[in-house]
């Protein structure tokens, strides 16, 4: 799905957090990295409507992130770096099928999607855990799940690898690999870009290179001497 930043930027109490930026976005996997601070999040939060741009327009699939902001929140789906905050419900099927109320589905059809999405991540035997119950790595597929089970066209992991050991790591790393929807991926972990379409590296709240993993992290290195 195209995503559309238009001289698109973003301060806080007037200090810029984004500077001015105009890029299209389109590939199947994109990474975003750089220091604390530089602005990743401030970012991906504007391209499911989570941010609104403080001058410029941001755009998804064509839809204006302020103007069709509900609709926008349909087409990007954003998984929260602490997932189970996001999570509202206490037990994980109940919760994945919270996402699918207000659809007018019927329970049969709500059931039957719920049923299909914990399948489609292989966690069915979770699915009368407690959220809180939940592994990191339980716990970020469960939070993958409850947002894809709504049909988004790209979903927004905000350091989707954090705290894992090297196990869920992996799981998730697979997951994100797998996954047929369009997915950008803010993270810390390098390796994790492997294979990427495109990677975007910010800094100081600008656009320091946007290109292929390996040369988007050589320029980071440079950056910040390490
Ligand atoms: N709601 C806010 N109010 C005020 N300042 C903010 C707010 N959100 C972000 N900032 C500031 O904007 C800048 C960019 O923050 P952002 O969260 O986008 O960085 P980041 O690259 O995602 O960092 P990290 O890797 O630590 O998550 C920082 O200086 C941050 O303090």
């Amino acid at each position: 799905m195209d995503i559309v930043f238009s001289e698109a930027s973003v301060s806080f109490a007037g200090r810029p957090a984004l500077h001015p930026l105009s890029l299209r976005l389109f590939e199947r996997r994109i990474g975003i990295i750089g220091l604390n601070g530089s602005g990743k999040t401030t970012f991906a939060r504007l391209i499911n409507g989570l941010l609104r741009p403080t001058i410029g327009q941001v755009t998804v699939g064509g839809l204006d992130t302020v103007k069709d902001e509900a609709a926008v929140r349909g087409r990007a789906g954003f998984i929260f770096q602490n997932p189970q905050h996001q999570m509202i419900l206490p037990v994980l099927s109940e919760d994945i099928a919270f996402g699918l109320k207000n659809r007018r589905l019927s329970k049969e059809e709500i059931s039957a999607r719920t049923d299909a999405v914990l399948e489609r991540f292989r966690i069915t035997h979770l699915a009368g855990r407690r959220i809180h119950e939940l592994s990191g790595g339980e716990t970020q597929l469960a939070a993958i799940a409850s947002v894809l089970v709504t049909g988004p066209d790209v979903l927004i992991l905000d350091e989707p690898t954090n705290q894992l050991d090297l196990k869920n790591r992996r799981l998730i790393e697979e997951t994100i690999a797998g996954l047929p929807e369009q997915a950008i991926v803010i993270t810390h972990d390098l390796p994790l870009l492997d294979g990427f379409d495109r990677v975007l590296l910010f800094h100081e709240g600008r656009l320091e290179a946007d290109a292929a993993p390996q040369e988007a992290v050589r320029t980071y290195r440079r950056i910040v001497g390490c």
